[in-house]
């Protein structure tokens, strides 16, 4: 592992230089869903505690949070935690099944539905400021990132019940009860953004909005009904100086809006390449991604091929945060994330000049 330089505080970080499209010592990376999954020592500590109790013990979130900085060398942690968390504090009843992700005892479908929901107490979040703080303290110079679930990505688990692939009953609410969906969206907002709030006062040093499933709408119903909410959670982050990134799964149609909800990097997964991703997001913005994590599963020259193919299209953008395009899969090796860290950084330090060419052959050792 090879830690930022103590000199250097989380937000003057490559992660928040990257973010803000200032020049970088090296390119940043980290792992959507590095917490968790692929860690042995993360099933042994979670063995006998369910995922959503886990989420709300600050010495459990704290210790997960830091396993995958200690073993891989991450350029930032994220926050262990879960997008459906804030809502299970305000009171619904929902459990996160293993294998399977968030499950609601009774889902929202109807408007009186959407009326009886319960709103979140901050209050209710003081021990997410424990663990947030404790684990910046630990950190160093290494930032956390704080995150929250976007309002559709949210609604969905709680009109569908559960995940869903074609997420018809969500659209089919969005369509048929306009009204009683945007009050559900702003309430869904306010939610995120209390959490984000959390997490940023108590010293996260960037946020991330996951919008896993906006790629399922067009983009007229992405911009009309859907934009505007998650615009919300950004704004209600106010003047707090955090870099703000905005990430969903099959967004390539909607690249050129994502950003205008408020974000300073897009995140993108691996149907678009990075290049091409610069043109749809325009100018303004840096890039998070977007290597396909199937690709881990490949053998090692695979995954150096496609690791030097996603640095060298990041930089066509602004800036540019390595990440996968969509979380860790679970069969991943652990060792293999490492060395795309490695790999990473070894094709990007020193390479302040863009136009520079990358080395032919990294020395990082073979597995
Ligand atoms: C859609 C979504 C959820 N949760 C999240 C998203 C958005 C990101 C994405 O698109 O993947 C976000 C999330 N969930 C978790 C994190 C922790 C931080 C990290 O990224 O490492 C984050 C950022 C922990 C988790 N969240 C979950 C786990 C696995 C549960 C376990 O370990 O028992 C973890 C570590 C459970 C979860 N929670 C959710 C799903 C679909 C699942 C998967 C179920 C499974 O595959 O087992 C909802």
């Amino acid at each position: 592992m090879s830690p930022a330089p103590a000199s250097v505080s989380p937000a003057d970080s490559d992660l928040v230089r990257a973010a803000r499209g200032l020049p970088v010592s090296r390119t940043p990376v980290w792992f959507m869903r590095q917490a968790g999954r692929s860690l042995p020592e993360y099933r042994e500590l979670r063995a006998g505690t369910k995922m959503l109790e886990a989420c709300q013990d600050p010495d459990l979130i704290t210790e997960i949070t830091l396993q995958p900085v200690r073993r891989h060398g991450v350029d930032a942690a994220i926050f262990f935690s879960d997008i459906v968390l804030p809502l299970v504090v305000a009171g619904i009843d929902i459990e996160i099944k293993p294998g399977i992700g968030p499950v609601i005892a009774s889902p929202v479908r109807t408007v009186a539905d959407v009326d009886a929901l319960p709103e979140l107490d901050p209050d209710a979040l003081e021990f997410i400021r424990t663990a947030v703080g404790r684990l910046v303290a630990e950190l160093g110079a290494t930032p956390l990132i704080g995150f929250a679930g976007a309002p559709f990505t949210l609604a969905t688990y709680l009109i569908e019940g559960g995940p869903s692939k074609e997420h018809a009953r969500t659209k089919a609410f969005m369509h048929a009860e306009p009204e009683a969906w945007s009050r559900l969206l702003e309430r869904l907002a306010v939610s995120s953004s209390m959490f984000l709030r959390a997490q940023v006062d108590a010293g996260a040093s960037a946020v991330q909005l996951f919008d896993s499933w906006a790629g399922v709408l067009s983009a007229v119903d992405y911009a009309e009904r859907v934009l505007p909410h998650s615009r919300a959670v950004f704004d209600g982050l106010g003047d707090r100086d955090v870099p703000r990134i905005h990430f969903g799964v099959g967004t390539g149609e909607l690249l050129p809006l994502i950003g205008q909800a408020g974000a300073d990097v897009v995140g993108v997964d691996w149907r678009v390449p990075l290049d091409e991703a610069a043109r749809r997001v325009g100018p303004g913005y840096s890039l998070q991604g977007n290597l396909d994590p199937a690709v881990l599963l490949a053998d090692r020259e695979t995954v150096d091929r496609e690791v030097r193919r996603v640095v060298e299209q990041g930089r066509a953008a602004r800036g540019h945060v390595f990440n996968l395009g969509h979380g860790v899969l679970p069969d991943t090796d652990p060792g293999v994330l490492t060395h795309v860290v490695e790999l990473v950084h070894e094709l990007t330090t020193g390479r302040a000049d863009p136009t520079a060419p990358a080395r032919a052959h990294p020395t990082t050792p073979a597995r």
